[in-house]
């Protein structure tokens, strides 16, 4: 062997060789140093970014809550103290009061805007529509429940699932889908449920109510939760009512849902597909088109599924689209119908009042379609009941390209904000509708005159958006809204004193609606003259 003098080299070599990291351990520091690289070179773009909106649009950045967490995890230990202890909605109030309507908080890596400004709800929602998105946020909680629901969506794909809500489901013609007949028959069936000089528990029933109301809309047979239900049935409202929880708290605990066990939303969803794939294969079975003869309206026996199956044979996207109603429509709508009960209950005058206009322009009779919309004090009734207690109070986006807000910059809030593509924006109607600056004073009364004449929403649009505002706006508003409408006359042509019989406060109970965590306890007196 030729010496070439290497010998103190390799003796080295020798030396070190055992001490070298393993293959594992250079993958796992190579992968740390791209992913921080990756870091610093996005941060310093943004930062380049930010110098250039700065420039262009005189943007500066919002106050910032948390400067001396880092990583945000103080601000995540106090999210999640705050949720348990149901304070999440209150504490949001509290730090707007103290940062102003917009601020920044660190969450780990990334840096979320809090907004409860009109202004830039506006943005947000309608003007600058395009540059956000909640399917990054949301999608993954629905599945494996929703495959491609509308939830899930962004984009072309969403557009094309609204326009098909619009025009195969008929969402646009509402006379042609609420069907009030069937409506009657489930509040007889409620009332059934009523005891006379007896507390009870008006959400409980309310919850039952609104599954049979929207089984029968989505699926053409009621889930019977207010009668004898079978076991089958009973089953499918368990599941169903179980698995918006665990989607909700999916969503709540953010990145963390990770962790969190699947088994029961596995199960859940299962008995789900199950029971509405049965409906699915009983409408495909059927000849289209359906017979619609012997009818007393254009509504009288809808059901959405087998108005989407003169489209489309395809069962997995019927199952999505039906799925997403019996979601969208249930827990939402009684909510609202115990948030108007409940605040009824505690304010007499406006339950009389109310109560005086329902029997001078509806009388005793179930009311008609007309009816229901010329009762104007019950919508300022119904807008202030969803102003206190929007059922979706806390929602967000995601910006899919650098962006502004128009407000919330620099030390008077005066300057727009810089937005960075990918930066979460989390923004509350709760917050907003309690705001003294938009709703005077008097902002915590519960007072449905404030929408006569539309004085409160004097300061435009913005302002009041329990059902979100511009092309992703509810779908389902009008009909939540003659849906409701129907039910609260009904309530009052029946009883003529509603009495509180709970005296622990309002608690917030945060699934994917809000509601109260006591539920909505009531005694009720009946009208000798009120129709059986
Ligand atoms: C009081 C009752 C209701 C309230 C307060 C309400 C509120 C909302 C809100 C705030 C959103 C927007 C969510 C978001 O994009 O972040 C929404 C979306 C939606 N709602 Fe409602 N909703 C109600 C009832 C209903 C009903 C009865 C239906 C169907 C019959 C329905 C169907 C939908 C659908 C399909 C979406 C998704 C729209 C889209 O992403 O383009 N909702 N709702």
């Amino acid at each position: 062997m030729l010496n070439l003098g290497l010998s103190p080299l390799v003796a080295l070599f020798d030396t070190i060789e055992p001490h070298l990291p393993s293959a594992r351990v250079v993958i796992i520091l190579v992968f740390i140093s791209v992913v921080l690289l990756s870091a610093i070179t996005q941060a310093f773009a943004r930062r380049r970014e930010a110098r250039r909106f700065s420039k262009l649009f005189g943007c500066q950045p919002p106050p910032r809550d948390n400067p001396y967490d880092p990583l945000g995890l103080r601000k995540i230990i106090r999210s999640t103290k705050t949720f348990l202890n149901k304070q999440s909605l209150l504490t949001a109030v509290k730090l707007f009061s103290e940062h102003g309507n917009t601020y920044t908080s660190r969450v780990l890596t990334s840096n979320v805007v809090f907004t409860c400004d009109p202004r830039n709800i506006k943005q947000i929602l309608a003007t600058r529509f395009a540059d956000f998105e909640s399917s990054p946020l949301r999608g993954h909680l629905f599945k494996p429940l929703l495959s491609h629901s509308i939830f899930q969506l962004d984009g072309p794909h969403w557009k094309i699932t609204r326009e098909r809500y619009r025009h195969e489901a008929r969402f646009s013609n509402l006379r042609s889908i609420l069907d009030l007949g069937r409506q009657e028959k489930s509040f007889q069936t409620l009332l059934k449920c009523i005891p006379d000089h007896q507390p009870f528990d008006l959400y409980i029933l309310f919850r039952h109510l609104m599954m049979d109301l929207t089984t029968g809309f989505c699926l053409g047979d009621s889930a019977n939760s207010l009668t004898y239900q079978t076991p089958e049935k009973r089953e499918f409202a368990e599941a169903i009512t179980d698995i918006q929880q665990r989607i909700a708290a999916g969503g709540f605990v953010g990145p963390l849902s990770q962790f969190m066990s699947k088994k029961q939303m596995r199960i859940d969803t299962q008995i789900i597909h199950r029971f509405v794939e049965k409906y699915i294969d009983e409408s495909l079975a059927k000849p289209i088109p359906y017979d619609k003869v012997d009818k007393q309206s254009e509504s009288e026996g809808y059901n959405m599924l087998d108005a989407l199956a003169e489209f489309s044979r395809d069962k997995l996207e019927l199952r999505d689209y039906t799925t997403t109603i019996l979601i969208a429509g249930t827990e939402s709508t009684s909510s609202l119908l115990s948030s108007v009960m409940y605040l009824l209950a505690r304010n007499e005058e406006v339950f009389l009042k109310l109560r005086q206009s329902v029997l001078e322009i509806v009388g005793r009779e179930p009311p008609t379609f007309t009816q229901i919309k010329g009762l104007a004090y019950l919508r300022c009734v119904i807008n202030e009941a969803l102003r206190f207690y929007p059922p979706v109070p806390i929602n967000a986006r995601i910006a899919n390209t650098a962006t502004t807000l128009p407000v919330g910059g620099g030390p008077d809030g005066k300057s727009p904000v810089y937005i960075h593509k990918g930066q979460k924006v989390v923004f509350s109607s709760f917050a907003i509708h309690r705001s003294t600056q938009i709703y005077g004073e008097d902002a915590l009364v519960f007072r449905p005159e404030r929408w006569e004449n539309g004085e409160a929403l004097k300061e435009g649009g913005g302002a009041f958006f329990p059902f979100l505002l511009g092309p992703r706006a509810c779908p389902g508003q009008q009909y939540a809204l003659i849906e409701s409408s129907y039910v609260i006359v009904r309530l009052l042509q029946t009883f003529r004193e509603i009495k509180p019989r709970d005296l622990r406060p309002w608690k917030e109970h945060m699934g994917l609606n809000l509601r109260n965590d006591n539920g909505c306890w009531l005694e009720v007196v009946r009208d000798d003259e009120a129709l059986a």
